[in-house]
This record gives C-alpha cells, structure tokens and sequence, in this order.
C-alpha cells in the first residue's frame, strides 16, 4: 500500500470507532478475540445501551405529563436500578481489553434542573456498574459548551464525584480539539436537551466558534477535579487542525487516547485513507509523547499497538463485521481494516529520535533534585553519565585549544618557569576536562603544565590512577576543597599563579551548584595580569510554562512525603509542557491537493518560538576592586586569598542578583512555573565565541545534540490563570547569606485595559532558602 502519493479533498466512504449504542450486541471475550486477530488493541463499547435509553426517555415522558397535569409539584423523576437488558457489559477476563463509554445522549451540563438530575443518575448509575465490572476506561463526553461556564462547573462537579467510584476507574473526558462539535453536542432525537423546558433554553443551538474553548473547558473541570491522576482527555482530531499554540497546549495535557474520525482522513490518488501533514507531525508527536510517558507500553515495532486512537478500536458490531471480512482479506484493496493498516504504517514510520530523545528516555518529566556536588560528593556512575555527552567535552576542548593559539600568537608569557602555559583544572571530576586540556594541547601545539584540583576524595584516587596511566604523571593532582589551594607549589616552597582556570561546575540555571562562589575563592591563584577563566562567562534564563502533569506531581508529593516540593527548584526533562509566551503569532501556509484545492493549516516549517529572558549573568575573573572588597568582608586580606569560604555577613553580596521581567501572553493559559535554562561562553577569543546552551533559542545553533543538562523547574503551588492579550511578569532573585545560596521567585499575572494596567493575580513568593545551597 503507497500512503505517500498526492492527497486528495474527497469524503472517506465509511466510519470507524464510532461506539454502538444502537444496537444490542454483547461483549463476549470472543468477540474481543476477533478484534484482536484483526490487529486492534482494544474494543469499544457502550455501559448501556437503547434499551435502557428507552426506558429513561418514558421516565422522562411520565414525569413531563404528570407536571403538566398535575397543579401540585411533583418530585423529581427517580431512574430505578440497571436491568440485565439495559447493559452488553459484564465483569470477564477481557474486561481489561474495552474502552467503555458513557451514554452521549445525557446532558450533565443541562440548565434545566430536570435534564441535569436525570443525566446525573445515568451518569453515576453506568460509572458505578462499570466500576463493579472491572472496567478500567471510562470515556464521558465532554460538557456542552453552549451552556457557558456554569454547565462546565456543574459538569465537573458530576465528574469529580464519579472519581470517588471504584479506585482503579480511569476518567477520559472527550473533547474536540478546536471547540467544534462532540459527542455531547448529539442532537439526534433521543437526546435528553431536546427535552429541556424552554424557561431553562440556552443558545445550546448556536455554534462556539472560539477554537480555545474546549480547552478552557477541559481547564475547568481539571482544575475542579484538583488534576486527579485517573482523569485524563480523549481528543478528537478534527479535519483542518487549529493553530499550533492550541496544539501544543494540549501537548502538555494529560492526553489519553486521540480520537479519529473518518472523517479526518483523507483519500489519496491510490484510494488509500491518509492524514494529512498536518495531522501526520502531530500523531509523530503524540507517539513519541506517549510512549515516553508510559500512556501506552511500547512494545516491537511491527506489532505495536495503534497510537491511542478509539479510532483503531472497533465497536463489537464492527468487529464482529470485520471478523467475517477478515477471511477474504487478499490485497491491500480489500484491506478490512485501512485506518488502522495506516496508522500502523505512520508508527512503523516515525521520524528519528534526536540524541537528547534517546538519552532522556524514560526521564521524560521525571523531577530530580538538583546536585549539590560542592557538599555532596558524587559518585562514579553520575561522573561516567556527564562523560557520555558528545558535545560538552569536545566544546571545552576546541575553547582550550583556542586559549592556548591566542595565547601563544599574542606572546604573553606564562606564570611557569619554563613558558608552558600553567592549567589548573578545578573540579576536574574523574578527569575528562584534564585530557581535554592534554589534547588541546597536542592540537595547537603550545605546551602545558597541568594541574588537577578534586575535593572529592573518591574522585581523587581514579585522578592518581589516570595520571599514571593515561596522561604519563604529566598532570600534578591534588586533594583540596580550591578555595583553599594555595596555588602551584614552587620548588622554592612559595606558591606559583595559574594562567588558565578551567572548570565546569554549572547547573542546569548556570550558578545553582555555586560556580561563581567556587570560582570567587580560587580566583587569587589566577594570574592577575592576564590570566583566564574558562568558562568566561554564564547566564541564567526562564520562561513561564504550563506543565499540569509536573504540578500534579507536586501537589502530590506536598500533600504526603515533601510538604515543601513547591519551594524546591527541580531539574527535570521537560516533555508534557506548553511555553506561555512566544514570538508574534503564527503564519498561515496552504497546500495544494491533487484535485486542485487548496487546503490551509498553520505553517508547520514555522513552529513558535518561545520567548525566554535572561535572568543574570556572571562572569570570570572578577575585577579585582570586588574581589578585594568580598575577601575583606569574609575577614581575610585584600591579597593574597584561602582567607576561608564563609565568613561576616555581606561577604557575598557581590553574587546577590535580582531581575523583574514581564512576559507577553498571547493565549489564555494557566502558569504552574518557570523553565529555567542557561548559556555560557566558554572561551571568546580571535576566533570567535564558544558556547553551550541548554536555552531553546540557541541550543540548536551552540551545541546542538548536547545531553548533560536537564532544564530546571521553578514551580508555583497556586497556578496563576490569565487571558489572552494579557501579561505575566515574573521577580527573581538570587539570595545569599554568610552560609547559603538560594532562589526566591514570584509571578504576577497584569492586563491592559483602556489604557489602564490592572493586576489580576499573583503567586505566592516562593523560597528555596530551606532548601538552598550551602556555600
Ligand atoms: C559537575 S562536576 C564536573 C566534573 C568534571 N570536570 C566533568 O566535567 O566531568 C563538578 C566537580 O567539581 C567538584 N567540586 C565542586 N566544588 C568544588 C570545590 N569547591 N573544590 C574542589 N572541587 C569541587 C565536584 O566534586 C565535582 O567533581
């Protein structure tokens, strides 16, 4: 089968995934069998079916003629328990394979109390004998949007009391992607809102035309539901999709199953269904999401499961039709199953990982606790991960050799007696930047004299063993916290300078694991005339993201194990996330079908950019007029150094930063923290800077493909909501004392309004001063 040809606009011939409510068919494990032999994972199947549909409708016509004959109020009708025709369900060993859904035909958003009390106890009446037969997935449509934001909330309200039924049922709440119509919005003849009075009418019949406001929607009822981890969002994929920062929000949501309609494919010039580009980039982005977030267990390429999709679930008449089809299966003409066969086809085909999508696997949105390798000491396995990345080493190396060419084609001299350029390594780990500098080096050329400072003793023996191994006792190790090396022993006994400083003591937000505290306190072995520090420089920089599934997390662990996990900065492989902010809107680009049509989606070769702001910056050496100042708060002389780390209070107050930045918003969002990301210049010199980036604005273009950092997350523990048009502006400081270091952070959400600049809302001011680093 060739999915790859032209496409064309026509209208698929038939549908799949549609669940049964029709007709009486029940759900035997053979019947499951059958779907299976077909290639489906799952099944679909109604809780009840017409029979009992019919029977709450008379309920309902008793109850409208009783009110209309009687002058007397008349108590709400009560639906009496499931009969054994009202249900094709039943508790079996194949329970596990369904993807059961409540009845579309209710309206639990209704105005009118009536519809709602009805739709309510249908509601609770299916989730309670779902939950007794062992069903696992549950999808209820979404609430009706016509009926505005208080049918939502009513809505929620039902769902949230479902999610106290049964502790194994998983809630997936269906929704369309782009606000067009859903299940729930069925107005076929049995649907209960045919029978609403007309003092409860609503404008249910008009259309939503605001593409956000499914999300918005689902927003709602996940936040009333506090974003319970057995609810989650079945999505249905319309024709032309929505713009891509609606995608993407619903990237970052907890998305359980896509949904499929026929209706969505497309038939190219080989009569094959097809999706479009379009759909094709998002069904990519969705599979690799899934599989790293467990939504699905990955299994061999040829007989994984189809994405997610209710659409490749038959429903057991389909099924059964299929079974008998299945037989006469010949040529790929007579395909019984298309959708699925190109669905299968589009996973067997999915676009390469990038190296940091196979290094992460499995870290994906998993929160880690920052190192702490100044009072931690690291332990060999941490080391051997850094010393996996393909870029950093390299990057360091060319910065080195780079250093040692200017150096030497500028005639400095050297701190050495015998013109070799002196390199002391702090930090040095178990080595990598050592061999590093040896290499760089060979490479230009211009000899060295190495030193390697470790405080980590362990660490220490492996620096002994390489330097006799591998580096030919060329490198002189030493065993000392580096603000309190005095500098290269003298034959004389006195102590020598160093010429270059090279170190890699950064965090995932540049100075959280106390480079420049580090740096600050080895500075007074630096050559004061010229020497150089590499890095040169680092900056820190954030960006306010949405990430529901990292909050729930959060929230998780502050109401058990961690009461302060939202004071905490985490380090964590962002995956399930949304940027808030971005460059100006997107760009509309058209594709032309071979009919001749054009078709309009929004440019996929233009995805957004994110706007991410710089925090602070450090660099190095520091003027000497600081240092001095610094080393006379810390009690020691202006000269010289080792004068202690931690000394009077102020005595690093030169590494105190603070910024206040505000953030365009163009979509509404809600905000559950920061992304913190950062930059640093290695070495900038004749030829130009080196640099590495974890910010996604330039991590392509400075060290794409680099894996050692994660970004950092700040959370909020009350999620800041606001409008679209609207702004976020986010205070930071870094905080020091005598002792420690830490981060205080606080978002703000303003809008504009004639002119005006009215505040909306704001988190709490967040600490991680109990948290902090110590010094
Ligand atoms: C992030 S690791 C980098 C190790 C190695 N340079 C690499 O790139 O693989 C930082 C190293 O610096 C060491 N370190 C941190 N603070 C130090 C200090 N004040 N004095 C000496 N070593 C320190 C840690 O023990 C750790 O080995």
């Amino acid at each position: 089968m060739d999915y790859s040809d032209g496409m064309d606009d026509s209208t698929p011939m038939f549908y799949i995934g549609q669940h049964e409510t029709k007709r009486r068919l029940d759900v035997s494990p053979e019947l499951v069998q059958h779907a299976q032999d077909l290639g489906y994972d799952m099944l679909t199947s109604p809780i009840t079916n017409d029979h009992f549909h019919t029977r709450v409708l008379s309920l309902l016509n008793s109850y409208t003629q009783s009110v209309s004959e009687s002058s007397q109020k008349q108590p709400l009708p009560l639906i009496p328990a499931l009969d054994h025709p009202d249900t094709p369900l039943g508790p079996s060993d194949t329970i596990g394979q369904l993807v059961t859904f409540t009845s579309s035909w209710i309206d639990l958003s209704s105005p009118d109390p009536v519809i709602a009390h009805l739709s309510r106890q249908v509601f609770h009446l299916e989730i309670a004998y779902a939950a007794f037969c062992g069903v696992t997935n549950v999808v209820v449509p979404g609430p009706r949007l016509a009926h505005g934001q208080n049918g939502v909330s009513q809505y929620a309200r039902a769902i949230k009391e479902a999610l106290t039924t049964g502790s194994y049922l998983q809630l997936h709440v269906q929704v369309s992607m782009d606000g067009t119509k859903t299940a729930a919005d069925d107005d076929d003849l049995g649907h209960l809102s045919r029978f609403v009075r007309p003092e409860y009418e609503t404008s249910s019949h008009g259309k939503v035309t605001n593409p956000w406001s499914s999300w918005d929607a689902w927003n709602t009822v996940r936040s009333i539901c506090k974003y319970h981890n057995r609810l989650s969002v079945v999505l249905d994929l319309p024709r032309r999709l929505p713009s891509l920062a609606l995608q993407s929000r619903w990237f970052s949501e907890p998305i359980r199953l896509l949904n499929i309609p026929a209706s969505s494919f497309l038939v190219n010039a080989r009569q094959s269904f097809v999706l479009s580009k379009a759909h094709q980039v998002f069904i990519f982005r969705y599979m690799i999401m899934s599989y790293s977030t467990g939504h699905l267990s990955p299994r061999t390429a040829e007989d994984a499961p189809s994405p997610g999709s209710s659409s490749a679930a038959p429903t057991p008449a389909e099924a059964a039709q299929l079974a008998k089809q299945v037989g006469k299966k010949t040529s790929s003409s007579n395909d019984p199953t298309p959708h699925l066969s190109y669905l299968r086809y589009l996973q067997r085909n999915q676009p390469p990982k990038s190296q940091i999508e196979q290094f992460g696997g499995g870290f994906q949105d998993y929160l880690q606790s920052p190192l702490q390798p100044l009072t931690d000491n690291l332990e060999s396995i941490t080391y051997e991960v850094f010393e996996k990345d393909p870029i950093k080493y390299a990057w360091y190396e060319r910065a080195i050799a780079q250093a040692l060419r200017d150096w030497h084609s500028q005639r400095r001299s050297t701190s050495s007696d015998n013109g070799a350029v002196v390199i002391a390594v702090v930090g040095s780990g178990r080595g990598p930047l050592v061999t590093r500098a040896l290499n760089a080096s060979a490479s230009s050329g211009v000899p060295v004299r190495v030193y390697a400072i470790e405080k980590n003793p362990n660490a220490y023996v492996l620096l002994q063993r390489h330097n006799v191994e591998t580096w030919g006792r060329r490198v002189t190790v030493v065993k000392t916290d580096m603000r309190a090396w005095k500098g290269p022993t003298q034959p004389d006994g006195t102590f020598g300078k160093v010429d270059i400083l090279v170190s890699e003591l950064l965090g995932s937000f540049a100075d959280n694991e106390l480079s420049p505290e580090c740096l600050d306190g080895v500075q007074h072995v630096l050559n004061p005339e010229h020497g150089i520090s590499i890095p040169a420089s680092y900056t820190a920089h954030f960006t306010p993201i949405s990430t529901p599934k990292l909050w729930a997390d959060l929230y998780n662990r502050s109401t058990s194990v961690d009461p302060n996990a939202f004071d905490i900065p985490w380090v964590v492989m962002l995956s399930q996330f949304d940027y808030l902010s971005t460059e100006a809107k997107e760009t509309i680009a058209s594709q032309q079908l071979s009919n001749g049509t054009k078709m309009h989606h929004f440019n996929l070769e233009a995805p957004l950019t994110p706007i991410v702001e710089t925090a602070w910056e450090f660099s190095h050496p520091l003027p000497p007029t600081v240092l001095a100042q610094a080393s006379l708060r810390r009690g020691g002389s202006a000269v010289g150094g080792g004068g202690g780390f931690v000394g009077g209070d102020g005595a690093n107050e030169h590494n105190f930063r603070h910024c206040r930045i505000s953030f365009p918003i163009q979509e509404q969002g809600v905000c559950h923290g920061l992304g913190g990301y950062f930059e640093t210049v290695l070495y900038s010199g004749s030829e130009g800077p080196v640099e590495l980036s974890t910010n996604p604005v330039s991590m392509e273009r400075k060290s794409k493909d680099m894996i050692s950092w994660f970004p950092i997350l700040f959370p909020l523990k009350t999620p800041i909501q606001f409008p679209a048009d609207s702004e976020v502006e986010v205070s930071f400081w870094r905080q020091t004392d005598d002792r420690k270091v830490w981060y205080e952070w606080l978002v703000e959400s303003y809008m504009t309004v004639s002119g005006q600049r009215i505040r909306l809302s704001a988190s709490d001011l967040h600490s991680s001063k109990s948290n902090g680093c110590m010094m």
